[in-house]
């Protein structure tokens, strides 16, 4: 029989566990006994003696090559489902697969689950054209009772009548010593003679297993792949491949929204609050508040969408231009290898691949965020004298005095409340340190002022007033009044105190100000007095330890009655709300105004690229703190990883495969800004309190904080720093190297320098990360990175390879890579849809992992390479995103590419993407 399998013919199925696989309906299955987390059952394939398939017209008799395909039949479900495949092991009568089968501990297994083996002989690999050989089955519960787990059935054509072969299954334990055992079959496949060893250590007890139920909070739908690879002494080291979704792809954009519209609500409410304007300004307001409140209705339009994807772990890379899934990350997964060799102890390999965080419904025509920002700041600078133009800097700063004051006027109020509580009850020692924090709080208010930007501000507020003109020169500086405001001047009243034309008096700012300052210094005199007379008459007037007065004789002299320590403080409480209110107002408004000349003198353009930018940072951080996250997870028993968090912070590479030519220079101008604009996340790990485990987002567009939860037991080993809330940072770097054929088009007839400039802008911030990090860690931490790495040399090879300008210099991305791996970073790999060249780039990147660090026999490279491109984790990532497992390469693209990250033949074609 021959089944002609085209690849299209596959178009649809998966791999996946399905709903259906999971419904036993009414019937009581045996389960499998398993350990938590790991996968419930893994086995390999071997086949022995298999029958030659029959001759072509005039061709000599050949020897297979071989394919097994796997399909599982529940207990009380229909048919078969294709689960599974083994790569092609092409002339031999017994081949041996490298490609195993594992089961991961969400799929449903039960001992009366059927396991088909279906034997095909591939006759043309490129058109994948297949003729059946033999099948055998077996349940799952007769593989686990078999003696040493391993069962050899007779392959049978297809009427059950003849024996093809035989085919041996054997359970793989990840984690158990075989030692000694061995399998002397030996593989004679393209000349490569091989002993089968199997043979491994125990696992890495501080692989932080028991974390597992925690992340898979985090992570969902995985994917599990198991490969056996000979290493260069002939044993066997065993892989596990493991991609999984992660709900942080719609968690974290709805975070985010939520806190744009927060922010833009109130900037909003400041700009309507700025007071009376000169109908001029008047007229740019109400524009401005109209495209604001546009925007806003915007977002709220995406939340309230993004809201109904409950659940959504996934936004796969057709859907990258839909408009209300442009805040959520493209076909973010983490890409995980664990390696299980002999000798050596276990090892995991983390990667996110996620699609370039990019704008993609808003296009790329006139470029991406680079451009556009520094194109409008340029036109910003010359829109005239209509008006005041600030700096970036500018803008930032006033944004981020505003969100201090907002923060900090409350702080103030409820400390001022506790004093008072404090007089109330007479009691010195909570006086005293009510007062502290008081005094802290609004030193931390008065600081906040003290800048250029609030004084100018304030002029340029006044002149916008109706009839406002400035009156110069000021009135001379008066000598410091450091007296009590109740002693100086009335201070101005709220509304009354806006300057009116010839009035303004450009130190009036510094009194109002100053006036916290000395209300401050009133209230502490006050309380250092009541304290000492407090004290005196208490000395005087003796009093027991319970407070009860004593009987003794009470010095007439030195005693006072007991004060009232409230009635003496209310006023200068009262006083200091009141000094803190004018200060804030004049401040939030002459601050908003900085907002709305930036506003109105770039609308509409400067909100479409705020959006562009929130979009594109949305998609950015949800990777971040996804890798994050698992980095946390999987390091959490490491000390000096928890020193390196705390004391240097941790560096995140990113690998760009973007080329420089047409849309793709805009995706990598949106991404190169998107990450850069990671440096202003910091993270802060918090005890979960709860089962919802998910991070929380606070701050604004400056400056925003990640909290993310630890059950208690995890939170304890934190180092204390960390548990006491210190903020944790991160150093985002990429390096991008073009590798397609668009790229060789923009090497040839382009322009690279964009590629050029971001990978020599971002080798300085490794640098100088990297001089950070041997800085502060201590040096018995740092001399064992630097025997075992040589990081220097690495970080100067990748500086050369910058420099030298060649084409398409993978080395730079593998040096990179290998430099953030040393780092303990977080790695990244980004495409347009992380799909297709990513997947190359990541097979290729775990395979020279298992060559260089766990001694991969050389000659099975291209085997191993092959084997998870084509049956791997992410084949099963195309077919998620396109529901075809082809890469979607055509010949000529692959002619472009460098050698090893061309697929196999047959894993590629015309894919509609
Ligand atoms: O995952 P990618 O490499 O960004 O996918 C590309 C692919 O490399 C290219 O050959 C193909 O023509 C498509 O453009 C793919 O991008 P999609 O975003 O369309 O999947």
């Amino acid at each position: 029989m021959e089944i002609k399998e085209e690849g299209a013919s596959e178009e649809g199925q998966h791999f996946l566990p399905t709903p259906q696989a999971n419904d036993t309906g009414d019937f009581q299955f045996t389960s499998i006994q398993k350990t938590p987390n790991e996968p419930q059952l893994e086995f390999i394939l071997a086949c022995r003696g298999l029958s030659r398939p029959a001759r072509d017209r005039g061709r000599r008799p050949r020897e297979p090559n071989a394919l097994v395909q796997v399909s599982v039949a529940q207990p009380a479900a229909p048919g078969p489902t294709r689960y599974a495949s083994t790569e092609v092991v092409e002339g031999t009568r017994d081949p041996l697969f490298l490609t195993g089968v594992t089961f991961p501990s969400e799929y449903p297994i039960y001992e009366e689950t059927k396991i088909k083996l279906t034997v095909y002989d591939v006759k043309d690999k490129a058109h994948d054209t297949r003729s059946f050989l033999g099948y055998a089955s077996f349940t799952v519960g007769e593989l686990l009772r078999s003696k040493e787990q391993l069962l050899a059935l007779s392959l049978r054509t297809s009427d059950g009548g003849k024996v093809v072969g035989t085919i041996e299954v054997s359970v793989v334990k990840m984690g158990e010593i075989e030692d000694g055992e061995a399998d002397h079959v030996t593989t004679d496949v393209q000349g490569q003679k091989c002993a089968l060893v199997c043979e491994c250590a125990a696992p890495d007890g501080g692989s932080g297993k028991e974390n597992l139920p925690f992340l898979n909070a985090v992570l969902k739908n995985p994917v599990c792949k198991l490969y056996r690879f000979p290493t260069s002494d002939n044993k066997w080291m065993r892989i596990r491949e493991q991609m999984s979704e992660s709900i942080l792809s719609f968690h974290i954009p709805k975070e985010l929204i939520s806190l744009h519209i927060k922010e833009d609500l109130c900037r909003n409410q400041e700009l309507k609050e700025l007071g009376e304007l000169s109908p001029h300004w008047d007229n740019l307001r109400k524009n401005v508040l109209t495209h604001c409140d546009q925007m806003v209705n915007m977002y709220q339009d995406i939340l309230t969408e993004l809201s109904k994807e409950t659940g959504s772990s996934f936004k796969s890379s057709s859907s990258k231009g839909e408009k209300t899934l442009e805040f959520v990350p493209i076909n973010l997964h983490l890409q995980r290898m664990h390696v299980h060799s002999p000798h050596l102890k276990d090892a995991l390999y983390d990667v996110i691949t996620v699609g370039a965080p990019a704008a993609h419904f808003q296009g790329f025509k006139n470029g991406g965020l680079r451009k556009l920002l520094h194109r409008f700041e340029m036109e910003r600078r010359n829109t005239g004298y209509q008006f005041i133009y600030y700096s970036p800097e500018n803008t930032a700063k006033a944004k981020e005095v505003l969100s201090n004051i907002n923060q900090l006027q409350p702080l103030i109020a409820t400390h001022a409340d506790l004093l008072l509580n404090s007089a109330s009850q007479h009691s010195p020692d909570s006086l005293k340190n009510s007062l502290k924090m008081l005094s802290e709080k609004t030193e931390l208010f008065v600081h906040a002022f003290k800048d250029q930007l609030v004084r100018s501000a304030l002029l340029a507020l006044y002149t916008a007033r109706p009839g406002g003109v400035p009156k110069k020169p000021p009135s001379p500086k008066s000598s410091a009044d450091d007296s009590c405001p109740q002693d100086a001047p009335p201070l101005v009243g709220r509304q009354d105190s806006i300057p009116h034309h010839s009035d303004y008096d450009e130190e009036e700012w510094d009194r109002v100000w100053a006036n916290v300052g000395k209300s401050l210094n009133c209230i502490i005199d006050m309380v250092d007095k009541l304290i000492a007379r407090d004290g005196a008459s208490e000395g005087g007037g003796g009093s027991s330890k319970d407070g009860e007065k004593d009987a003794s004789p009470v010095d007439p002299i030195t005693a006072h009655p007991k004060e009232d320590w409230y009635e003496q403080l209310c006023p200068l409480i009262c006083a200091l709300k009141d000094c803190m209110g004018e200060v804030v107002n004049r401040a939030k408004q002459s601050l908003a105004f900085v907002l709305l000349q930036e506003l109105a003198a770039g609308l509409p353009q400067c909100l479409m690229l705020t959006l562009r930018r929130d979009v594109v940072f949305s998609q950015a951080l949800a990777g971040l703190v996804c890798g994050f996250i698992i980095k946390l997870h999987t390091s959490l028993h490491d000390p000096g990883f928890l020193q390196q968090l705390h004391t240097v912070g941790l560096v995140v590479q990113y690998e760009g495969l973007l080329s420089t030519y047409s849309d793709e220079i805009g995706m990598l101008e949106d991404m190169a800004v998107g990450i850069s604009d990671l440096k202003k996340v910091a993270f802060k790990i918090i005890e979960a309190k709860s089962n919802d485990v998910l991070p929380v987002i606070t701050g604004r567009r400056e400056h925003y904080v990640v909290e993310v939860k630890l059950p208690a037991r995890m939170f304890e080993v934190l180092p204390p720093p960390v548990r006491e809330g210190q903020l944790l940072h991160v150093h985002p770097v990429l390096f991008n190297v073009g590798i397609n054929e668009q790229q060789t088009l923009a090497d040839r007839f382009g322009d690279v320098s964009l590629q050029e400039s971001i990978n020599q802008e971002n080798f300085e911030l490794l640098k100088e990360y990297y001089a950070v990090f041997m800085e502060k860690m201590p040096p018995d931490y740092i001399s064992h990175f630097q025997e075992q790495n040589d990081l220097k040399g690495l970080l100067e090879n990748l500086h050369q390879n910058i420099q030298a300008k060649k084409r398409k210099n993978v080395e730079i991305m593998w040096l990179a890579a290998t430099i953030c791996r040393k780092l303990n970073g977080i790695r990244f790999t980004c495409c347009k849809s992380a799909k297709d060249r990513t997947s190359m780039s990541v097979t290729l990147e775990q395979c020279s992992i298992l060559r260089d660090e766990h001694q991969l026999h050389k000659d099975f490279f291209i085997r191993a390479l092959d084997c998870m491109r084509r049956e791997g984790c992410r084949i099963e990532n195309v077919l998620k995103n396109v529901k075809c497992r082809k890469y979607a390469f055509n010949m000529l693209q692959l002619m472009a590419f460098p050698k090893y990250y061309r697929p196999p033949e047959g894993t590629y074609g015309k894919a509609d993407t």
